[in-house]
């Protein structure tokens, strides 16, 4: 198989294999130190290279002579339009803007938020960092404004860009007043607020009576257009924040130079899209899919990619999936099996995707969360193309498991997330760090190098990069997921082994809202698990202890949590239950018995822990469950 030929070379052969792959990107100084350690002897790709990410993803195309190839399709159901912008008109807004940022002070030395909905303007406003090499930081709009104030005080952005407001199917997100009150609590203050009038949605901001804001557009058509600067190539491109096993989000870090490498590559090699096609990715900017394969992926590959500003469903209905790749000719797609569980929710028998016309569509990839087979025996039944699930995290920015169909046929193994991409050693370690054969359940580990692209460390905390991910197994980057490979090098990943939980391909933590619920003036001890749930993966699920004397009803303290959630981190985290008890399971020496708790919600067979400190707690908890079920059905 090409792919393991390929595989063998990038792990055997390394610095020749990256090096030619960074033979197909351009750089302003070519790389002659292809793998090198850093100070912290954490391995670096390509450390002497110096590029320009913004280069690659526009002017590059221009110059080539493609500036007219549509580059960006916004297709929003929300508002009703479709509008787009070809290569030349992008670099002429990007360049533009980016002079308008330079005039307001920015440079590489600094970091700037983007806080946007899915709007073209969003992704301008992404590539004209890159192009000025100020490190960005989108900020899922999902977050609630004090997830937005602990990121401002974590990356310190002299700038925040953003929007009036964003359109979640009919209810309108107020983007700019949740910037104005994050920063009421964050210590830190930016020093400008960008604002993007979204002047069709009403609630107009007011720029001549708030001498804090900037026009965003105004910046972008009335300055001067800035050059691409040249930027080392370990010069961080962007910090994304996700969640880890403690409360506080963690900032990982990419590159400019590995990352352009893995994009180029993976767009090529893993999605086969071929420069020219329509490759979309229906997910947020503010994920990582958002990142890799909305925006830097398919522009650096000279792809037309679509900003969809809309759902699976009720926007307008299941089959818009299916109406946009008819429309804008999707070659290859991606999306998270959550949005293709509520397609086939509403519409079960396929009689949407009947409707159109999908004979531009090669390819469908999945990833966020692990696709369940119903799924995917789904969309084979009525979309009839194959469905590629491959793995991947925030961390990597690019898939370390799946199949390679741009190189040759393959062979889907369903469940499974396919095999190691070249560049990604990837081991199966039991608990004391020896590899485990097929068939065993272990822990997924990466021997290091990682492949170019993935994570640099930690913003502004490399001790938390070292204990999370390099020191648990020296020498091997720790994933946080389980998995068991089989005879053939299929990896199935199982989920994750700590308290991280995946709602919606929305990657959470449990202990940040454990943090929230704890708040709660009645409640004095709680707990926080991830429950299956149909349609979302997983879901929270708040178990409290009160404070002594307290009468508050179940109903109304589970009302007041949700609320809370909502409030503090964000409807994103979709918390819908709280049930009461009179006190957790816990281990001799007072560990919350979390697993435990989980199975039983999930109403799986569970093993009596053997350190639980009192075994009759668990009948008054399956009592206790039983109850709470019954009054919430
Ligand atoms: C491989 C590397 C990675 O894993 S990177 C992460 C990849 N993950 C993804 O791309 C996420 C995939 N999921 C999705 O795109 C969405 O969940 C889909 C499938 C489209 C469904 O969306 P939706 O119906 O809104 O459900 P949801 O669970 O996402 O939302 C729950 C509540 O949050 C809200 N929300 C969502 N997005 C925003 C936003 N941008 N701004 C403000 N609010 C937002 C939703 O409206 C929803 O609210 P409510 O509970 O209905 O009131």
């Amino acid at each position: 198989m090409k792919s393991d030929k390929m595989f063998n070379e990038s792990v055997t052969n390394k610095e020749e294999f990256w090096r030619e792959q960074a033979e197909q990107i351009e750089w302003f100084k070519k790389p002659t130190k292809i793998l090198t350690d850093d100070e912290i002897n954490y391995p670096t790709w390509f450390a002497d290279g110096e590029l320009n990410t913004c280069l690659l993803a526009v002017d590059k195309h221009v110059n080539d002579g493609f500036g007219e190839q549509v580059a960006i399709i916004y297709d929003s159901p929300v508002t009703n339009r479709i509008i787009k912008y070809t290569y030349s008109q992008v670099l002429e807004h990007v360049s533009k803007f980016a002079g308008g940022l330079k005039n307001l002070g920015l440079d590489k030395d600094d970091t700037a938020i983007i806080y946007m909905p899915m709007i073209p303007e969003s992704v301008f406003a992404m590539l004209a960092c890159a192009r000025l090499g100020v490190t960005h930081s989108v900020v899922f709009g999902g977050f609630a404004p004090q997830e937005l104030a602990i990121r401002i005080d974590d990356c310190n952005p002299k700038a925040i860009i953003t929007a009036s407001s964003g359109m979640e199917v009919s209810r309108r997100i107020p983007y700019l007043p949740f910037v104005k009150e994050a920063i009421s609590l964050s210590e830190f203050k930016p020093e400008h607020i960008i604002a993007f009038d979204r002047k069709l949605l009403g609630n107009r901001v007011d720029f001549k009576n708030d001498s804090a804001l900037t026009d965003f557009e105004k910046l972008m058509t009335e300055s001067e257009p800035a050059d691409c600067v040249s930027v080392e190539s370990s010069h961080p491109l962007y910090i994304l924040y996700t969640s880890g096993t403690t409360g506080k989000p963690k900032g990982v870090v990419r590159d400019n130079g590995g990352h352009a490498v893995a994009m180029k590559f993976s767009m090529q090699n893993i999605y086969g899209a071929k420069p020219g096609e329509t490759f979309w990715a229906a997910s947020d900017i503010g994920w990582a899919v958002g990142h890799s394969y909305s925006v830097y992926g398919p522009l650096i590959n000279r792809n037309t990619t679509v900003i969809f500003e809309g759902k699976p469903i009720g926007t307008l209905d299941a089959g818009t999936f299916w109406r946009v790749i008819e429309e804008h000719k999707v070659s290859v797609m991606f999306t998270a099996p959550t949005a293709i569980r509520a397609i086939k929710k509403e519409d079960p028998d396929g009689n949407f995707v009947k409707k159109y016309d999908l004979s531009s569509l090669r390819t469908q990839f999945l990833a966020g969360e692990r696709c369940d087979v119903a799924t995917l025996d789904w969309y084979e039944e009525f979309v009839g193309v194959p469905a590629i699930d491959h793995w991947w995290q925030t961390e990597s920015g690019w898939p370390m498991l799946g199949l390679m169909p741009g190189i040759e046929d393959v062979k889907i193994k369903r469940a499974s997330a396919g095999k190691p991409i070249p560049g990604y050693n990837i081991k199966i370690f039991s608990e004391e760090g020896y590899e485990l054969e097929a068939h065993h359940e272990g822990y997924l580990v990466i021997k290091l190098p990682l492949a170019p692209g993935a994570m640099m460390g930690i913003w502004g905390d490399e001790e938390r990069f070292k204990s999370g991910y390099l020191t648990r197994f020296p020498g091997y980057y720790f994933s946080g997921d389980g998995a068991i490979k089989d005879e053939d090098g299929y990896i199935f990943v199982t989920g994750r082994v700590d308290d991280v939980i995946n709602v919606a391909g929305h990657r959470l933590s449990t202990s940040e809202m454990e943090e929230v619920v704890s708040g709660h003036k009645e409640v004095a001890e709680c707990c926080v698990v991830g429950i299956d749930d149909d349609l979302k993966g997983q879901i929270p699920f708040a178990i409290a202890v009160l404070k002594s004397g307290s009468k508050i009803e179940e109903k109304t303290l589970e009302k007041e949590i949700v609320q809370l959630i909502r409030e503090k981190i964000g409807a994103v985290a979709s918390m819908k239950n709280a049930m009461v008890v009179n006190r957790l399971p816990k281990t001799r020496s007072g560990k919350i018995l979390r697993k435990l708790i989980r199975t039983m919600l999930d109403a799986k067979e569970y093993q009596m822990p053997s350190t639980i400190d009192d075994e009759s707690i668990v009948e008054e908890l399956q009592t206790k469950m039983e109850e709470y079920k019954n009054k919430s059905l």
